[in-house]
């Protein structure tokens, strides 16, 4: 459905406007805490924090405003952040972002991820050791099951998005079932030559990617893997290249299967079989029917792309209000090859229910389902 109302964050109550309006600002003060910042610093956060919430959109001051020109800040400079689509206003305010803690330089902040700490806390948590834990349990199932769990952790993972917890304090509320399950769909398109990752958060959901990519490496269900990882901080979580290192470290420094994974994984990068890349488009606000043409090849090249995460989500099907039951088809068909989402509900957007799915959910929660990461689901097309 192209032509669905395109998600804005101006109605107060909404998902979107309280993402803006509640979950940046705390964003904000939690960078601003996380780091010794100077004065400096600290006055553009404070500036950022009041221009995001009571003023208008700005342009960066910086040769990258001709991308974002590009991108669409043509026509949104000057308006309130809550007027112009959800997902460009996101997106432009984490650009905004990295602006006032200087990750661009020059200067000495220059490349310091700001989302850093958060990330590495994760890495290091208790959590991150007991799921490591369980794939010494893991190792005695036979492969099918092994698969299966698997697809099913790099799912479930996605839950493990900092964003999401930093405005949903009862994000460890039990998971449900899937609202829509196209697994078979996806296994069947294995073995194949070459299969693409979308990564969407660092640590514990990027470790779980990498034991599925590291099993289908290894199970030879595919001769080798690409996975595309932001160009650089975004989304407070979302993996980097520098978070793809720290998280197969994260596995060497383990014991049993997950050191071992871990060493396969660092093999399977340094010979060529897992290759990590980084696209600008990566951070753009837009959604990826508009993909240039180099990525487009990118895409083509491989013989499955699994999307990672919400806003993959968002963009793979675009930020609109469609009806629930769009085929998912329809909103992929645009997609250079089979294209397959794994994505827990953290947003309004969803296609693909069947009627009685929707109805259901809607009975039980009202809206609540689309954003509470309760649910999640696995969709393949097109
Ligand atoms: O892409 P992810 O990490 O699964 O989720 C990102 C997210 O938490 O951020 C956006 C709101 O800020 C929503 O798309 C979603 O809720």
């Amino acid at each position: 459905m192209p032509d669905a109302p395109v998600i804005l964050a101006d109605e107060p109550g909404s998902f979107p406007h309280g993402v803006l309006s509640a979950r940046h600002p705390a964003l904000i003060r939690a960078v601003r805490d996380a780091f010794p910042y100077g004065p400096d610093r600290r006055h553009a956060l404070e500036a950022l924090l009041t221009s995001a919430t009571e003023g208008v959109i700005e342009p960066l001051g910086t040769e990258d405003d001709v991308r974002w020109a590009q991108w669409g800040a043509r026509e949104y400079l000057g308006r309130s952040w809550f007027e112009v689509p959800f997902l460009w206003s996101e997106s432009y305010f984490y650009r905004h972002l990295l602006q006032a803690v200087g990750y661009f330089g020059p200067g000495p902040w220059q490349g310091i991820d700001p989302f850093r700490p958060f990330k590495l806390a994760e890495l290091d948590s208790v959590e991150t050791d007991e799921e490591l834990a369980a794939l010494d349990r893991l190792a005695g199932e036979p492969a099918d099951a092994r698969a299966r769990a698997l697809l099913h952790g790099s799912l479930w993972g996605n839950r493990a998005d900092l964003g999401f917890r930093l405005s949903a304090p009862d994000a460890s509320t039990a998971a449900s079932g899937l609202v829509a399950d196209d697994s078979d769909v996806l296994w069947s398109l294995l073995p194949c030559d070459t299969v693409c990752l979308v990564a969407d958060n660092a640590g514990r959901e990027l470790i779980p990617d990498l034991l599925l990519l590291d099993h289908l490496l290894t199970r030879r269900r595919v001769r080798r893997a690409l996975l595309h990882v932001k160009a650089y901080p975004y989304y407070i979580s979302d993996a980097t290249t520098a978070d793809v290192v720290d998280a197969v470290r994260r596995l060497t420094a383990a014991q049993g299967e997950a050191a071992a994974a871990g060493e396969r994984l660092w093999t399977a990068l340094a010979e060529g079989r897992l290759e990590v890349r980084a696209h600008p488009f990566s951070c753009a606000p837009l959604p990826y029917a508009d993909m240039p043409d180099d990525l487009r090849a990118q895409f083509a090249e491989a013989d499955l792309t699994i999307l990672k995460g919400d806003l993959n989500y968002r963009r793979l099907v675009g930020d609109r209000l469609h009806p629930p039951t769009t085929p998912f088809a329809d909103t992929t068909a645009y997609f250079p090859g089979p294209v397959a989402a794994l994505r827990t509900l953290k947003s309004d957007v969803i296609v693909g229910l069947t009627a009685a799915t929707e109805e259901s959910l809607v009975a039980a929660e009202g809206r609540r389902w689309r954003t509470s990461g309760t649910h999640a689901l696995i969709q393949v097309g097109p």
